[in-house]
């Protein structure tokens, strides 16, 4: 299959007149960073292949200028043929709180410029019927100019922009993105590409591995403080990355974040090369940060928790053993490892309706009490959730059992990535991924609600926040002490879920409750499930469950940009009305229904951000 692809891409390069040995090893380096995504690579022609190519081809002859003039042998462009649970207590004998540079806030708020990174994206793209020469291109961008200028508000802030910079600079990114003629240096006559017919740079490929930056960022590489990860472009053996040698361009990419502590490495890519590396630490499994406490013991698993006559794969015995009890006496999973579609369905619609569900309500709710004032809230409901339970230690079957995958761990290709619609980082698969599949599972410290509370309102200014109350059985029992009301929290100490953004509705993975070592569920498996197929390099979201005028939800309400027409964020809501108001007279064609205009907006973030 890949064999095919190369020699289909190499067709398409030969029609160019690229020598082979050329191309193959840019062919190469795009597969190691688009992790072998062959699909990705071969869309619009192997553009980006093509791109990657000339790019370096360029920077190549601009190498060998500078060396002529300095005397100095010519710069060449390297070839790179010769390519080469358990839960250990932090802290917990001293009681010493962790360190306070951990405790620093952790903030991913560099410039989140970027461009879309899916052809998909450029579908709703802002763009104005194109112009078709020089000529009628220098008055379609003057009529540009001069719209933005007109119907651009003042006061045009409404959506996430890097920090510290003013709208005004804003809006004259745009005004530069729209008037800024492209180079078209990268394409022969004979290119495959097809004919412009919108201002070319507002058509760029979705994502273009050797993208030249107007102004790239003075620092390549990575600065991690902990845990001491790769520097992005070198390998293991201190050499520079070949990607680097190739591309010489200023992109993060990691090959592994976890460290090696996953079965399958993490990658990480800036495709704009200048944010800052998320600084946290990687962890595989969730550790107690302090005071939370959970019983784990053999004792406490009596027989019905457990299926000691098993062997093998409970899952291929004709009747189901008493782990399948929790899920009615039926097993959750597939022989393939999916959920099965009707349990699957039945969280989802838990997620998405969750007012037909049931509800219980603490008389003492450790949520009201973590937050230690004198006003006395009464408890806001925790919705009863539908359980996996795993086969776990004191079952006679194997690991191989088709009844323990979370606790396998994560088995799919994943890549964090930086989003262009101003959500900071994100998590993509390398690969399609088919519905009802386990992805990995939220990781963190385990905290105390009580501790959580603390240590949120120490570190309120924190841009992105990542925690999770572990409230799903909390109604199972009267009163929960302090100690049992639990949490997770990814801040300082994570795995890859930790990236995972938010979506309002239709969100393409689902949370699931999964018991496996605790039956008292104080303490369980948060576990992520794809709610539908899933294709390679599509971004994954879950719905955080936030009501965005809830200031006391753990994670702390942020201005949504999930970009779903069901958004529950109202301020967003009201911005992209706002925001459209002026926009329409600018297009006056376009259509003004709520999808429509939402679309509009999140386009416009993408394209000012683009730049
Ligand atoms: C669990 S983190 C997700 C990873 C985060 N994007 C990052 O860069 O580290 C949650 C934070 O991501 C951001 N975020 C997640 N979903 C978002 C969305 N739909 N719109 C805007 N920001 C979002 C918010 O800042 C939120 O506090």
């Amino acid at each position: 299959m890949a064999h095919n692809h190369m020699n289909e891409a190499l067709t398409v390069t030969r029609g160019l007149g690229i020598p082979d040995e050329e191309v193959i090893p840019v062919y190469k380096n795009l597969l190691k960073v688009y992790g072998d995504n062959l699909e990705f690579i071969a869309e619009e022609n192997y553009r980006a292949l093509v791109d990657a190519y000339f790019e370096q081809k360029d920077d190549s002859k601009e190498g060998e200028v500078k060396g002529m003039k300095s005397g100095k042998e010519p710069e060449r462009f390297l070839s790179v043929g010769k390519e080469e649970r358990v839960f250990p207590k932090l802290d917990h004998t001293s009681k010493k709180p962790i360190s306070k540079e951990s405790k620093t806030p952790l903030t991913s708020s560099g410039p989140q410029l970027s461009k879309p990174s899916k052809p998909s994206e450029s579908k709703y793209r802002l763009v104005h019927p194109p112009p078709r020469s020089n000529v009628e291109n220098s008055n379609f961008i003057e009529q540009v100019k001069n719209k933005i200028s007109l119907n651009t508000p003042p006061t045009a802030k409404p959506f996430d922009r890097p920090l510290g910079e003013s709208s005004s600079s804003h809006v004259s990114r745009e005004k530069k993105l729209l008037l800024k003629p492209r180079k078209e240096k990268h394409y022969s006559p004979l290119s495959p590409r097809p004919i412009s017919t919108i201002h070319p740079e507002l058509q760029k490929p979705p994502v273009k591995v050797g993208v030249k930056m107007d102004n790239p960022p003075l620092e390549v590489g990575v600065k991690m403080d902990n845990p001491p990860l790769k520097k992005a472009n070198t390998c293991e053996n201190g050499d520079t990355h070949p990607f680097f040698k190739v591309q010489k361009k200023p992109y993060n990419f990691l090959e592994d974040i976890s460290k090696g502590t996953e079965k399958v490495g993490i990658s990480l890519l800036d495709e704009i090369g200048n944010e800052r590396i998320p600084k946290f630490n990687y962890i595989p499994q969730s550790i107690i940060y302090q005071n939370a406490n959970i019983n784990i013991s053999l004792a406490r698993i009596v027989d019905e928790d457990c299926c000691s006559s098993c062997s093998g794969d409970c899952l291929s015995s004709s009747l189901p053993c008493a782990c399948a009890c929790e899920t009615g006496g039926e097993f959750a999973y597939t022989p393939q490892g999916l959920l099965k579609e009707k349990f699957l369905k039945a969280c989802i619609d838990m997620k998405e309706q969750p007012e037909d569900h049931h509800f219980v309500y603490c008389t003492d709710c450790p949520i009201e009490r973590s937050r230690n004032d004198d006003k006395f809230e009464k408890c806001k409901g925790h919705l009863v959730r539908k359980f996996i339970k795993e086969c776990w230690r004191k079952c006679g079957c194997d690991m191989k059992c088709g009844n323990r995958v979370v606790q396998r761990g994560i088995s799919r290709r994943l890549q964090v990535f930086f989003t262009s619609e101003g959500k900071g980082w994100g998590v993509r698969p390398l690969d399609p991924l088919p519905e009802g599949a386990f992805v990995c599972e939220y990781i963190g410290e385990v905290l105390t609600n009580m501790e959580l509370y603390n240590r949120n309102k120490k570190s309120s200014k924190d841009r992105h926040t990542y925690p999770v109350t572990l409230d799903a059985d909390w109604g199972s029992e009267g009163f929960l002490k302090d100690e049992e009301a639990l949490c997770l929290d990814g801040t300082y100490h994570g795995n890859v879920s930790r990236f995972i953004n938010h979506r309002c509705s239709d969100p393409n993975l689902v949370d699931i409750p999964v018991e496996v070592e605790t039956p008292d569920r104080h303490f369980y498996h948060l576990a992520f499930f794809t709610t539908r197929k899933v294709a390679a390099l599509e971004e994954l979201t879950w719905d955080y469950g936030i009501d965005f005028n809830d200031k006391y939800h753990p994670i702390k309400a942020f201005r949504c940009s999930c970009g779903s027409p069901n958004c529950r964020d109202k301020t967003r809501k009201r911005l992209v009305y706002y925001f459209l108001s002026s926009v329409t007279n600018f297009y006056g064609h376009c259509q003004t229904t709520e999808n429509t205009m939402t679309k509009l907006a999140y386009e416009y973030v993408i394209v000012v951000n683009s730049n």
